[in-house]
């Protein structure tokens, strides 16, 4: 198979064991820098070019599209889908995991436990919004944020009231959430691919930091997952309409909380916690799942 990976830049550990263990299965990968794509939309025929030549022959791509380029990333994920290239997640679903409200407000609909979950434009009832979040202990969320960044815990509904204000006055979008205490600075990744989790971690957090990502010191284990988290998580990335997918889990003493869905999930710290090749698993899903004209939407909406 031809298969495309979208990706900025080979050598990220992701995309470089992604084009190893493709390869190593057989096929051709070429690597291409979405934000370096033009397209004539206007064409019947709509097309992809890329250094002066047109991107053709793909039988799959494979997006790995960061939030910084949701944008144009999506965009070029589209044409490949008008193109009738398969895209292992198609552009619909990616954008609709990029917006945070959205995401959980489908998630809602459909039953998945979520933390309590306020938001709002306006400042002008704060604390009406604070109390619709349960009240103090919160945690309060750029919408934005990335890494544990802009991610704060208010203990108290003063402290609290102060930095949503502090917040809105920077024209920051916001959530203000439920605190999963019991979650002990600890979430659970599921790395999903084709409705099943085939891998997962524990991230904790360093001491005294209730946020368990790596870039903030968190530390990744091996995990073993409980059958309401392992469906919890599939059904999360089935709602989002993702094959591959990071579901992050908090466990809350009314069973697991999904925080977020992530259509670009890394694959480093998930091969090393878990000792699985996922980059293996998703190239052997897309060998059997792979067709030309295979998209749900084709780019629709
Ligand atoms: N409601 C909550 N209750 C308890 N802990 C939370 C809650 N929300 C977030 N955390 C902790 O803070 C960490 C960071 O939060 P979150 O994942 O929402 O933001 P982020 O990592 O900055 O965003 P993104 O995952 O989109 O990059 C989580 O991994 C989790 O450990
Ligand atoms: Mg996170
Ligand atoms: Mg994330």
């Amino acid at each position: 198979m031809k298969i495309c990976i979208l990706s900025r830049d080979k050598n990220l550990y992701s995309t470089s064991k992604l084009v190893e263990n493709a390869e190593k299965r057989g096929h051709e990968v070429h690597v291409i820098d979405p934000l370096r794509c033009y397209m004539n939309i206007t064409s019947h025929k709509p097309s992809i070019h890329f250094k002066g030549e047109p991107l053709e022959g793909f039988s799959a791509v494979i997006p790995r599209i960061g939030a910084s380029i949701t944008f144009y990333g999506t965009a070029v994920v589209r044409q490949f889908e008008m193109m009738g290239v398969y895209s292992v997640n198609e552009s619909v679903a990616i954008s609709r995991s990029r917006d945070k409200l959205r995401s959980l407000q489908l998630l809602s609909r459909r039953g998945i436990g979520l933390p309590v979950t306020g938001f709002s434009h306006s400042t002008m009832y704060t604390q009406d919004l604070i109390d619709l979040a349960g009240g103090a202990p919160l945690v309060i969320k750029l919408l934005e944020g990335t890494q544990g960044i802009g991610v704060v815990l208010a203990e108290t509904n003063n402290a609290a009231e102060s930095v949503i204000e502090a917040f809105r006055g920077l024209k920051q979008n916001i959530l203000v959430q439920e605190f999963i205490k019991e979650a002990n600075s600890q979430d659970i990744r599921c790395f999903v691919v084709g409705g099943k989790v085939v891998a997962a971690m524990m991230r904790t957090g360093k001491v005294g930091d209730f946020r368990s990502n790596i870039h903030r010191g968190g530390k990744a284990e091996k995990i073993k997952i409980t059958p309401e988290e392992r469906s919890t998580a599939v059904r999360a990335a089935k709602i989002m309409g993702l094959n591959v997918a990071g579901v992050d889990i908090l466990r809350a003493n009314h069973g697991p909380v999904v925080m977020e869905v992530n259509s670009s999930p890394g694959l480093e710290g998930i091969e090393a916690a878990s000792g699985k090749n996922v980059a293996d698993i998703i190239i052997a899903f897309i060998e059997t799942n792979a067709q030309e004209g295979k998209t749900k939407t084709r780019g629709n909406g």
